[in-house]
């Protein structure tokens, strides 16, 4: 057996059916039979999540024939994936799916009764999704000959604090992901451990936020002290803009640490924000890799940035459905502590701040909140600013970033920006550049975000194959 060990995260996509399952399973066998050790991590499987969270806030508004109709359709689509990767119907995992489909009904029940669907019972409920499907890849990995054992992300060690929907690691989680996992690797086992998903110290179940899975699999990966984490994907890698919206986007072929959070932060749906942040530390590099074409380097993230010549920005992103939250009057002028009231309202509600500027005047502040945070935030600044102030919303608006480390110290990448989006036609309604010049950031109309992503993405000529120096 070689010393390698690698953590292999596979998403919605890549499990959304027992043929994309098959395959994800030979993907990490093209390494388990080199004698590499392997640790899977999967997601649920596609539309699985959403259908979970649709279906538990019908039950909550009284839904329960609704509710029940979609926890119908999940258990087919978990016991036809279960059948066709061979599972006996008396087999000790088709037994452990129903007695998961059953607590997920009963759960949904609950929530029926009560009429109400806290944080913590939606988070029981959605992480059902990963729960249900690492048996799947268990069943895959043995029908490959493979010995797999699969695992909740509590049982494998993942323990979190009480931020329901978006919870964090505990320092602790590391030492116990260790010895959870030690013994099964040493013994030949492939561990396969359901995403997304963690505990607290005291057993209830959380999650870690949209796209979660991929965070699973770097903690898993820190843990262990991997050699490196490879998230498999429906795209080459990483892209210089979202592949759905750019015809022409082209995988980048590395990227460091602080410019893929950048590019998470800002609305590349392909990593999650947080993901590469357990790696920091330790330099474990990120791959992220095609499950079509596994022979394709992808994406390598790793501490470094690698620049490129003629290509001072790497990818165009952008966030929809965001809301700028406008503070004016005359009392915000050049009062610092009316500037520090308005930031007490927003971190006691815990609320992502994506853009902040503050007029030269100094009579008016924005910030960009996504819509979702919108009416949070206006009543938390309602509460806690002078009533002398006005608090509106401007809705409908999207954040569209730049960003690459190639822009550090270079003039006319800000220029470059404003004219693409002008001879669009194009107003921006915020900017903003982010000290560690990663990124340069403005807000514009909703409506126009694709238009403005593709001009943008031509103005930088990120369409264009570049030799890459470093
Ligand atoms: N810059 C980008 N690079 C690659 N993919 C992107 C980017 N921006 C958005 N995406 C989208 O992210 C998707 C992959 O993320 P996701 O579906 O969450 O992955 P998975 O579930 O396979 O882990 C792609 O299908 C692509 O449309
Ligand atoms: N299933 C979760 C977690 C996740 O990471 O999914 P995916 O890898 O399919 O983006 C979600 O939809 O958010």
């Amino acid at each position: 057996m070689s010393d390698t060990l690698l953590v292999m995260k596979f998403g919605g996509t890549n499990m959304q059916d027992s043929g994309a399952i098959r395959h994800s399973a030979s993907l990490a066998g093209r390494s388990l039979v080199t004698g590499v050790r392997v640790v899977v991590v999967v997601s649920a499987m596609a539309g699985v999540t959403n259908g979970l969270l649709a279906l538990a806030d019908a039950a909550e508004s009284g839904d329960i024939a609704a509710a029940n109709d979609e926890i119908a359709a999940l258990r087919t689509r978990h016991f036809t994936a279960a059948q066709e990767l061979g599972a006996a119907p008396d087999s000790a995992t088709v037994r452990d799916i129903r007695e998961m489909h059953e607590t997920l009904r009963q759960a949904v029940y609950g929530v029926y009764l009560l009429r109400e669907l806290t944080p913590r019972s939606r988070d029981l409920i959605v992480a059902f999704g990963e729960r249900l499907s690492a048996p799947l890849m268990a069943l895959a990995l043995e029908a490959q000959q493979h010995r797999a054992h699969a695992l909740t992300g509590g049982e494998a060690g993942i323990l979190t604090d009480h931020h329901f929907g978006n919870a964090k690691p505990l320092a602790t989680t590391y030492e116990r992901v260790r010895d959870r996992l030690s013994g099964l690797l040493a013994a030949g086992v492939t561990p396969v451990v359901s995403g997304f998903m963690g505990e607290t110290e005291r057993g209830a179940i959380t999650t870690l936020g949209r796209g979660g899975t991929d965070f699973s699999a770097t903690i898993i990966g820190k843990a262990l002290g991997a050699d490196e984490v490879w998230a498999w994907k429906d795209v080459d890698g990483v892209m210089s803009a979202d592949p759905r919206v750019v015809k022409d986007a082209r995988n980048i072929t590395t990227l460091s640490y602080g410019e893929v959070m950048e590019l998470a932060y800002f609305g590349a749906k392909v990593l999650h924000p947080l993901a590469v942040t357990p790696l920091q530390e330790s330099g474990i590099p990120l791959r992220v890799k095609s499950a079509a074409d596994p022979d394709f380097p992808g994406t390598l993230v790793q501490a470094q940035a690698h620049d490129e010549a003629g290509h001072p920005v790497k990818a165009v992103t952008a966030i929809r459905n965001v809301s700028i939250i406008n503070i004016s009057g005359a009392g915000v002028l050049g009062i610092p502590e009316v500037i520090a009231s308005v930031f007490d309202a927003i971190a006691r509600e815990n609320i992502t701040l994506l853009m902040v500027s503050q007029s030269s005047s100094m009579s008016n502040v924005s910030l960009a909140v996504q819509s979702g945070d919108a009416e949070r935030t206006l009543s938390a600044l309602r509460a806690g600013v002078s009533r002398e102030l006005k608090v509106d919303r401007q809705s409908d608006v999207a954040v569209l970033a730049i960003v690459g480390s190639g822009m550090r110290g270079q003039r006319g990448v800000s220029a470059r920006l404003f004219t693409a989006l002008a001879s669009q036609d194009i107003n921006i309604l915020m900017i903003s550049q982010g000290s560690s010049e990663l990124n340069i950031s403005v807000a514009i109309e909703g409506l126009q975000v694709d238009e403005a992503t593709r001009a943008v993405h031509a103005a930088f000529g990120l369409g264009q194959p570049v030799e890459e120096i470093k």
